[in-house]
Parts: C-alpha cells; sequence; structure tokens
C-alpha cells in the first residue's frame, strides 16, 4: 500500500480520485495498454473515446481489478485510489469492487426481484435491519431516477423491466452500496434514444455524489455529459484534457482526425 496521499493533488480541473502512473497490461504476450498516465478528477466525469480495440474496456476494467478474474493477464504500475495503489495484492478485492462499482454495456440484471437486485449486494457488505434495507432500496432507486417507475413492481423480476430500466437498476445497484467511484462501460449503447437520455440526465446528477469514468462510442454523448476526455489509440493515451479543448482545439493530430470522423 502506498503511503502517498495525491487525493488533494490539484489538476487542472479538480483534485484527482484516481491517478494512474505509467500502467501496463497484457492479455498473454498481447500487450493491450501501455504506459498510462492519467488523472480522474473527483466528482466529475472522464469520457474514454478512441477506435475500437484502442484499449478502453481494459483500462476501465483495471480499475476495478476484474481482470483478476481471469488466469494469464498481467498488469504493472500504479493505480492510486486517493492515494491508495489498488494494484498492491493486500489491498480487499470485495472492498474494492464496493468503493469502485461498475456498469456494464448490456443490462445485467439478476435473475430475482427488483428489490432483491440492489439488497443482494448490499447484504455482501453491511447488516442492515429490514426497515434500513427498503430505505436504501428506495434511496438506491431514487438515485437511479427508477423509484416512480418500479415502487409498484419492487417484487417482480427485476429482468421483467424495459432495457433503459434495467440499466437504471444496474446503475441503482451500484449505487446502493455508496461507491466512490461509478465505471460505466458504454452504458447507454444497448438502449433506445429516450432511454439513453435518462441515463444521461443521471450521470450529471450523480456526478455530485460520485466520481465518474465512462466508455463511450458517441463523440455527441462524450461532449454532451464529460467533463475531461480522454483519446486513445492503440493502446496508448494520446490525448486528456476538459472536453470542451478536447473537442474544439485538439493538440495532437490524431486525436483531431478522431472527432472529425476521419478515422475509427
Ligand atoms: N480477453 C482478451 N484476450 C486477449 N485480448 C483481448 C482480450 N480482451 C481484449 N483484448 C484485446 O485488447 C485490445 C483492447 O481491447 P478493449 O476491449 O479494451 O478495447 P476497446 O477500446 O474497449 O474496444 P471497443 O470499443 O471495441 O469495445 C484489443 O486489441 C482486444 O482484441
Amino acid at each position: 500500500m502506498s503511503g502517498d496521499d495525491v487525493s488533494t493533488t490539484a489538476t487542472s480541473t479538480g483534485s484527482a480520485k484516481l491517478k494512474v502512473n505509467n500502467l501496463n497490461f497484457h492479455y498473454g504476450d498481447f500487450q493491450a495498454l501501455k504506459q498510462i498516465s492519467l488523472e480522474i478528477p473527483s466528482n466529475q466525469v472522464t469520457a474514454f473515446i478512441g477506435p475500437s480495440g484502442c484499449g478502453k474496456s481494459t483500462l476501465l476494467r483495471c480499475f476495478n481489478r476484474i481482470h483478476d478474474l481471469y488466469p494469464g493477464l498481467r498488469t504493472d504500475g500504479e493505480i492510486l485510489l486517493n492515494g491508495q495503489n489498488i494494484n498492491d495484492k493486500r489491498i480487499d478485492i470485495h472492498l474494492l469492487r464496493a468503493r469502485i462499482g461498475m456498469v456494464f454495456q448490456k443490462p445485467t440484471p439478476f435473475p430475482m426481484t427488483v428489490f432483491d437486485n440492489i439488497a443482494f449486494g448490499v447484504k455482501l457488505y453491511e447488516r442492515l435491519s429490514s426497515r434500513d434495507m427498503e430505505e436504501r432500496v428506495e434511496w438506491a432507486l431514487k438515485k437511479a431516477a427508477l423509484w416512480d417507475e418500479v415502487k409498484d413492481k419492487l417484487r417482480k423480476n427485476g429482468q421483467s423491466l424495459s432495457g433503459g430500466q434495467q440499466q437504471r437498476l444496474c446503475i441503482a445497484r451500484t449505487i446502493a452500496v455508496k461507491p466512490e467511484v461509478i465505471l460505466l462501460d458504454e452504458p447507454t449503447s444497448a438502449l433506445d434514444p429516450i432511454s439513453t437520455g435518462y441515463i444521461e440526465d443521471l450521470i450529471n446528477e450523480l456526478k455530485q455524489d460520485y466520481t465518474i469514468a465512462m466508455v463511450t462510442h458517441n463523440m455527441q454523448q462524450a461532449a454532451r455529459v464529460s467533463d475531461v476526455t480522454a483519446f486513445m489509440y492503440l493502446g496508448e493515451m494520446v490525448e486528456c484534457g476538459p472536453t470542451d479543448g478536447i473537442f474544439t482545439h485538439p493538440e495532437k493530430k490524431q486525436t483531431e482526425d478522431y472527432i472529425t470522423g476521419r478515422y475509427g
């Protein structure tokens, strides 16, 4: 565990919640991330963009060590969460995943009731009375802007909701354990424009309480919802900075070519 506390490090956009230093990642012989360094500021939305296969999802998955579940994968370098290196083998991986929650591209509610979808994760970390659990479930559903639509369906199977509702249920499930960081991997790519609008509004609300890192293929979405944009190419971090600047006057030609649709 690192003794350095960088949680107050000032960046151009705010204090860093996550700080990545010289991160490399290998799938067997293939190096998917090369010397990645960046800061993810607190209470802001950082969007990762770049052509297919450039390593966006791989990087996001490094932030809560999902790769640990699979053999043959290798990582080196540091990822500091409030100054603590999460790649340190002494880190409690379950607690880490409570602090850094993840929502995937395809809505993945558990095959259980709406209520239990949320209560399940909370029970892994906390012992709550029935009443407190009911309050937590309601709180999470309200935060995820889903409560009004499901308050009479709490005992229905979560998988019976619409796709957009299922994705908000997954966001509610993530929020319910009170994480510090929420990772969103193309959270709207399976959704219609109305559901996408809901999720984008929600992301905007959630950044008041959480730090958000998201992968998106949709450049308009990155421009609409993110404060910071990171452009990746072939496993490298090409450019990272305030979203306005990246979209109006990128420093690197590769970034400009990508955002103007010249490749990718
Ligand atoms: N399990 C795996 N085993 C081997 N190589 C992998 C594995 N997962 C991803 N890769 C490779 O790592 C590179 C980065 O993949 P990754 O999924 O992170 O890219 P991405 O930028 O998120 O792509 P997309 O936008 O298409 O989702 C790609 O070349 C991919 O083929």
